[in-house]
């Protein structure tokens, strides 16, 4: 197979004869290869035209031999583009004018009269060199364009639901503020994603946001992890470690699933934020926290409270902005923007052509009732992309999973037949489904311990 040639060439030199056998060598090799006599014409040119490599005389004046209009174009042509690359042609004995030309920003040159192979081997290194500026330009833009992202203010947060836009409303009044926010809402609707575009939105932008997963941490390492440690302090404390408090010193800290905490622990963390300070295990010495608190739960904390699970003063101390997400099935004019969000998202990502999420799939979207809310939609379009041939998704491309089957119609007692076991199952459905089939969180609010109610998972074939 012919390679395919690529690079454009401009040659620029008052020595026709020149361009003329440059011209008819280069084209065999380059893509374009243009010639012009009049330097006055290179700006007008390079806006034309992106040249990779423009080769450039040292001197048009007749009798003029000097190099000073050469270093006056060289200038003029790094101005216009500063990635240009410029190859010099230069006279015999004229070395020295072509080594200062490059320590001005030249990138070669050649001397005339050439020999054709050597020419080429300079021009294709060139050319090399202009290919990887391009790349380091584009990785720059790249680079740029994400930190512009970065801040901008509700960076990939979508929704256009009255529900939404007034979550938006709220972060802008906010998050200017130092006031603690605890942000409330179903598995996945976001409050991560809120959380930072609070930070993002605050004077402490430019400082760390720092996340801790109170669901996940153990009552033995809450203290080490969250208000780090003396070296020896215990077993594994091989040296002296920072806690997530002081690692937000200055920024954000973010405490999610802050409703799973034990009483025991609640104590010590509200303890913390009352005096701005905290004390290594291990040590004696506090150190003065200033931190932006940001909490997140999806448990019923107000419940909690009533029910003496939750310390009414931490609530109280975390709670001065409270908001609540609004879940997926309550926001159903936003699917078709996710879905088609997420869809050009995946596309990109596995390089699939696929538009968008066709009719039918959105009306179906629009009947699910979605418990794990936008992470359960983003996984399931990830699937899809993934999945389909299609160039637009259908419900069959999403609604693979057995469980996902629009929501049923309310279970009701009929009064006509009062069956205790009937009722129980019904309960039950309706506690897992709440909480997303966790037996746990279902068992509680069932007042049953999980033992007790996976017996009856078992009895009732559920
Ligand atoms: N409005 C939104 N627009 C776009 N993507 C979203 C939106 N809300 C959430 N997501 C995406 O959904 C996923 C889950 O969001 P996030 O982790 O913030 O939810 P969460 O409420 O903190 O979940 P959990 O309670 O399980 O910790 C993330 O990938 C997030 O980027």
């Amino acid at each position: 197979m012919k390679e395919q040639k690529t690079g454009k060439i401009l040659i620029v030199d008052d020595n026709e004869d020149l361009l003329k056998a440059a011209k008819i060598f280069l084209k065999r090799h380059f893509a374009q290869v243009d010639t012009e006599t009049n330097p006055g014409l290179l700006p007008i040119l390079m806006v034309n035209e992106q040249y990779d490599v423009i080769m450039l005389d040292m001197n048009f004046t007749k009798d003029v031999s000097s190099g000073q209009e050469g270093f006056y174009w060289l200038d003029r042509i790094l101005e216009i583009d500063s990635s240009a690359v410029v190859v010099l042609i230069t006279a015999y004995g004229d070395v020295n004018t072509a080594v200062k030309a490059i320590k001005e920003g030249a990138t070669d040159f050649v001397l005339k009269p050439w020999e054709n192979e050597k020419l080429l081997a300079t021009l294709n290194a060139a050319l090399q060199l202009r290919q990887s500026k391009m790349e380091v330009n584009q990785l720059k833009n790249q680079q740029q364009q994400f930190f512009e992202d970065m801040d901008s203010k509700f960076k990939d947060i979508i929704g256009q639901s009255p529900s939404m836009i007034k979550v938006f409303e709220t972060i802008e009044r906010v998050a200017a503020t130092d006031a603690n926010v605890l942000i409330l809402g179903e598995n996945g609707t976001g409050k991560e994603l809120i959380a930072r575009a609070i930070h993002r939105n605050s004077k402490r932008h430019r400082e760390a946001f720092v996340g801790v997963d109170l669901g996940s941490i153990t009552s033995t390492l809450f203290e080490s992890e969250l208000f780090g440690h003396k070296k020896g302090a215990f077993t594994d404390a091989k040296e002296d470690r920072a806690g997530r408090f002081e690692q937000a010193h200055k920024g954000s800290l973010f405490l999610d699933e802050i409703g799973n905490l034990p009483l025991a622990l609640q104590s010590k963390l509200l303890a913390a934020l009352q005096n701005r300070e905290v004390t290594r295990v291990g040590g004696n010495k506090p150190i003065p926290v200033n931190i932006r608190l940001i909490s997140a739960t999806n448990m019923p904390i107000h419940n909690m409270v009533f029910e003496n699970k939750f310390r009414q003063d931490l609530l109280y101390r975390i709670n001065t902005i409270e908001l609540t997400l609004p879940a997926l099935r309550d926001r159903l004019e936003d699917i078709p923007l996710l879905a088609n969000h997420f869809i050009e998202i995946y596309s990109k990502k596995y390089n699939k052509d696929i538009r968008k999420a066709g009719e039918a799939l959105i009306k179906r979207m629009q009947k699910y009732h979605w418990p794990g809310n936008i992470r359960e939609l983003q996984h399931s379009i990830e699937r899809a992309v993934i999945m389909t041939t299609h160039g637009v998704l259908q419900p069959e491309d999403l609604f693979t999973q057995k469980h996902m089957t629009p929501e049923k119609q309310e279970e009701t007692v009929s009064l006509d037949h009062l069956n205790i076991e009937d009722v129980e199952k019904i309960l039950i459905r309706k506690a897992l489904h709440k909480h997303n089939g966790h037996i746990t969180r279902a068992a509680e609010e069932l007042g049953l311990t999980r033992s007790s109610l996976y017996r009856r998972l078992e009895r009732y074939g559920l």
